[in-house]
């Protein structure tokens, strides 16, 4: 049975899900030393933000297949070194979109209205009403930075508290933003028009310390920010510098540069600033959600089967995947077999998607796949389809992709060519009945065979006797053929034959069917 490990504190509807196929050890709070010592044991990894999934951690993890990340951002997992061991990342992507929407506008009306420091007071004994004299949302313009799932939650909530919305996203059209009841703008209109800034977009170089002491100076001094994001957008130190100096009127922030926040001049801030430990995820149902969604990708994978939100495979709708799948199998099979033919350290590779296939609009998991099939032969079960990609890179394989929607011999059918030590070899393949493959064509010479595990080519003379000679040749080697098919395109010219043989080809007899009067190659390939 495999064994998962979940490092965090996950709902219990999420371990219930990985009972059913694992056996399921939840140890939270890990030092980073001892997750390295016992992650060995583990098929599978899932954590929240509190764990880090550091390249030690992932080198460690031999057998690790699977890393699952119960909320959105990955940014406590090295992926890129996940992907390079062929580690499949998955997140959830929406499971708490809306506890983290909520909670930016919950900060966002608490810095308004001083919520958490009036509490403070009246539990403290006080009744001061004047110290929290507040200001209203209403008609105030809201700017939002990163307009995709939060953001655009935040945005329609707070268009009905009446607010006017402006927002900043480079990679949403201005229709978008217009739908969802925003204004596009550039960043630096935002930050000076703003009544309020709530931050929704990711942390990346691009990103980091978005917002400075410069971009602070252009906003009003009665703006205020929430950051529900990710720590480190902001300069925490410029931010608490702008509250200090009144140059703005308040921050809430729920993420920080370094978590848990350590000694930090936020906290000396009076009630111009809220601060709350992480908790834009923290509802019951944001917990099961994203629990459910991650165990049920993590069974998936220990399965067999793909998952529907890998961070580092490209990513396919399920109804997509499916109708794709019996193609990825044949450009996987097709893939191993010019690979081999093509020999080891291949240059280039061609794939050619034709007729119906050529019209298939995410065409990145049919390459990958032929990548995968390709680096198999060499990489066997180390290459998969998270690394493929990346391992083809590391090899220098050229990849190039080519479309033809006008070859209808078959419904689709797909071509690779690769240049490897061998030469230049090419082969396209069919789906018979949608799902039966069929190998068409051999360096431009029709065939129609099966895929079998052992396969013996030649490309020879069309001759008599050449057919008889390579069976008795095989039958002196104790080879048994199953089939034998021939393709060629002029008779008595060159010709290729396909056999099929139910054994892997003992040692040496390659070399002795090279020597028959009319083969100029042989290649014995095993799929
Ligand atoms: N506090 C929490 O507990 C919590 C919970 C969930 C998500 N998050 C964080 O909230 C953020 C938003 O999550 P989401 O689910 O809405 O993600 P999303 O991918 O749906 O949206 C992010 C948006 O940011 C935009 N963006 C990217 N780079 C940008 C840039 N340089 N400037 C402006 N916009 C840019 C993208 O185009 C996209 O529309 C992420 O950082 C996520 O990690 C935090
Ligand atoms: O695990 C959490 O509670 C935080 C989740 C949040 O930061 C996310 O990116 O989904």
């Amino acid at each position: 049975m495999p064994k998962v490990l979940v490092s965090d504190p996950i709902d219990q509807a999420g371990l219930d899900i990985l009972s059913q196929v694992a056996q399921v050890d939840v140890k939270t709070k890990l030092p980073s030393e001892e997750l390295i010592k016992i992650i060995s044991n583990y098929d599978a990894l899932m954590v929240r933000s509190g764990t880090r999934v550091t390249q030690d951690v992932i080198d460690a993890g031999k057998q690790l297949k699977i890393i699952g990340r119960a909320g959105v951002g990955v940014d406590n997992i090295d992926v890129p070194a996940a992907t390079r061991r062929g580690i499949v990342v998955v997140n959830s992507p929406e499971g708490n979109t809306i506890a983290a929407a909520e909670h930016a506008l919950a900060m966002m009306l608490s810095l308004s209205r001083y919520i958490p420091a009036a509490d403070q007071s009246v539990k403290a004994g006080n009744w001061d009403r004047k110290r929290f004299l507040g200001v209203e949302v209403y008609k105030k313009t809201l700017g939002i930075v990163g307009l995709g799932k939060i953001g655009s939650h935040v945005a329609t909530v707070a268009r009905a508290l009446g607010m006017k919305l402006l927002a900043y996203d480079p990679f949403i059209s201005s229709e978008r933003a217009e739908q969802i009841g925003c204004r596009l703008v550039d960043l630096d209109l935002l930050l000076r028009e703003a009544d309020y800034i709530t931050l929704h977009l990711p942390k990346t170089p691009e990103t980091t310390h978005l917002i400075n002491a410069e971009s602070l100076a252009t906003m009003k001094p009665t703006a205020r920010i929430v950051n529900c994001a990710r720590g480190g957008i902001i300069d925490e130190e410029a931010l608490a510098t702008a509250i200090r100096s009144g140059q703005i009127a308040g921050a809430a922030l729920d993420v920080y540069e370094s978590e848990p926040l350590g000694t930090s001049s936020l906290r000396e801030l009076d009630m111009a600033a809220i601060l709350t430990p992480h908790l834009g995820a923290s509802t019951e149902e944001a917990q099961v959600n994203v629990a459910i969604d991650v165990a049920e990708q993590i069974r998936d994978v220990l399965l067999g089967l793909p998952a529907r939100s890998a961070v580092n495979i490209p990513g396919l709708r399920p109804d997509v995947l499916e109708k794709l799948r019996p193609y990825l199998q044949l450009a996987e099979t097709l893939g191993n077999l010019v690979g081999q033919l093509a020999g080891g350290r291949v240059e280039s590779l061609d794939v050619r998607l034709q007729g119906e296939l050529a019209q298939t609009d995410n065409s990145q998991p049919v390459v990958v796949a032929a990548l995968k099939g390709l680096l198999s032969h060499a990489l066997q079960e180390r290459v998969n389809y998270v690394n493929a990609n990346i391992e083809a890179k590391e090899r220098g394989i050229h990849v190039i992709e080519t479309r033809d929607a006008n070859v209808q011999d078959y419904t689709g059918s797909l071509q690779l060519s690769a240049k490897g030590s061998l030469g230049e070899h090419s082969v396209t393949g069919v789906l018979l009945g949608g799902s039966e493959i069929r190998v068409t064509d051999i360096d431009d010479f029709p065939i129609n065979v099966p895929p079998t595990p052992y396969m013996l080519f030649t490309l020879h003379r069309d001759m008599p006797g050449i057919i008889g000679k390579i069976g008795s040749l095989l039958g002196s080697f104790n080879v048994n053929i199953a089939s034998m098919q021939v393709g060629r395109k002029i008779v008595r010219g060159d010709a290729v034959m396909v056999l099929s043989i139910d054994d892997p080809l003992p040692e040496g007899i390659l070399s002795e069917i090279t020597k028959v009067p009319g083969i100029r190659d042989a290649y014995t390939v095993s799929l």
